[in-house]
C-alpha cells in the first residue's frame, strides 16, 4: 500500500486571484491541469487579515466540480468546522495553534463527511501530532507565517516535510503532506522529492503573466520532483 497519492496535486489558492471574476479563475485552473482549489479562510483574530466565509464557499462549490480545500486561519474552528463542509468543502484544515481540542475538530469534520487536516505554522513542531496520526487525513505545513499571499518561502520548512515523510513511513499511515506559501517552480520539485503530496500556490499562479501556464510549468516541476 502506498502511502501518498498516485501523483502530486497542485492547489492554486484563490487569495491571489481576481475576486471579481472567481468563476472565471476557476475555469481557468481547470483546464490548465489543477485538480483542488485552495481557499483561505481568515478572521482577523488568529491572523491579522479577513477573507473568504462560508457564503464565498457556498458560491464556489456551485462554480466548480473541483475539491474545494478550506484553510481556515480562525479561532476556535470547532465552531466552524462542520459548516464549512456542509457549504460545499471537501478538505478542511484547522490550525494546531488555535485549537486545544484538535482531536475533537477533526472528528466534527470527519463526521460531516469532509477530509480533515491539521496544520502547522513554521515554527510548530511536526512532533505536537504524534499522538493524532489516524485521526487526520492531511498535514498542511505552512512554509510562511500565514495571514498573506505573496510571502517568501522559509527554507527550513523543507527538513520539516523530509522529517514528516520519515514519521508517515514510520507510523506507516497513508495520511498525505501538503505545503502552503512561497511555492514557486523553483522550489516545487524540490518539496515533492521531499515528501510534499500537494503543493499550494497563490502568487505564483494568479500573478504569473500566463497563469495556465503557470499552472502547467508547476504541475511539470512537481512530476520531475516525484520520478526523481
Ligand atoms: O495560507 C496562505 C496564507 O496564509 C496562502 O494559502 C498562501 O500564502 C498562498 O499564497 P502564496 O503562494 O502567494 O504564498
Ligand atoms: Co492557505
Amino acid at each position: 500500500m502506498s502511502l501518498r497519492p498516485a501523483a502530486p496535486l497542485l492547489a492554486p489558492s484563490l487569495l491571489s486571484a481576481d475576486f471579481t471574476r472567481l468563476g472565471e479563475e476557476l475555469r481557468m485552473i481547470e483546464s490548465a491541469g489543477a485538480r483542488v482549489v485552495h481557499v483561505d479562510v481568515m478572521d482577523g483574530r488568529f491572523v491579522p487579515n479577513i477573507t473568504i466565509g462560508l457564503p464565498v464557499v457556498e458560491g464556489l462549490r456551485k462554480a466548480t466540480a473541483l475539491p474545494l480545500d478550506c484553510h481556515l486561519m480562525i479561532l476556535e474552528p470547532l465552531r466552524y468546522a462542520a459548516d464549512f463542509v456542509k457549504a460545499g468543502a471537501d478538505w478542511v484544515s484547522i490550525h494546531q495553534e488555535a485549537d486545544p481540542h484538535l482531536h475533537r475538530t477533526l472528528a466534527a469534520i470527519r463526521q460531516a463527511g469532509g477530509k480533515a487536516g491539521v496544520v502547522l505554522n513554521p515554527g510548530t513542531p511536526i512532533e505536537t501530532l504524534v499522538d493524532l496520526v489516524g485521526d487526520f487525513d492531511f498535514v498542511l505545513l505552512m512554509s510562511v507565517n500565514p495571514g498573506f499571499g505573496g510571502q517568501s518561502f522559509i527554507p527550513r520548512v523543507l527538513d520539516k516535510v523530509k522529517r514528516l515523510n520519515a514519521l508517515r513511513a514510520a507510523r506507516g499511515v497513508p495520511f498525505f503532506i501538503q505545503v502552503d506559501g512561497g511555492v514557486s517552480l523553483k522550489n516545487a520539485a524540490e518539496l515533492v522529492r521531499a515528501g510534499a503530496d500537494c503543493l499550494v500556490a497563490g502568487n505564483a499562479v494568479f500573478k504569473a503573466e500566463d497563469p495556465k501556464a503557470a499552472v502547467a510549468a508547476l504541475l511539470r516541476e512537481m512530476g520531475a520532483g516525484r520520478q526523481a
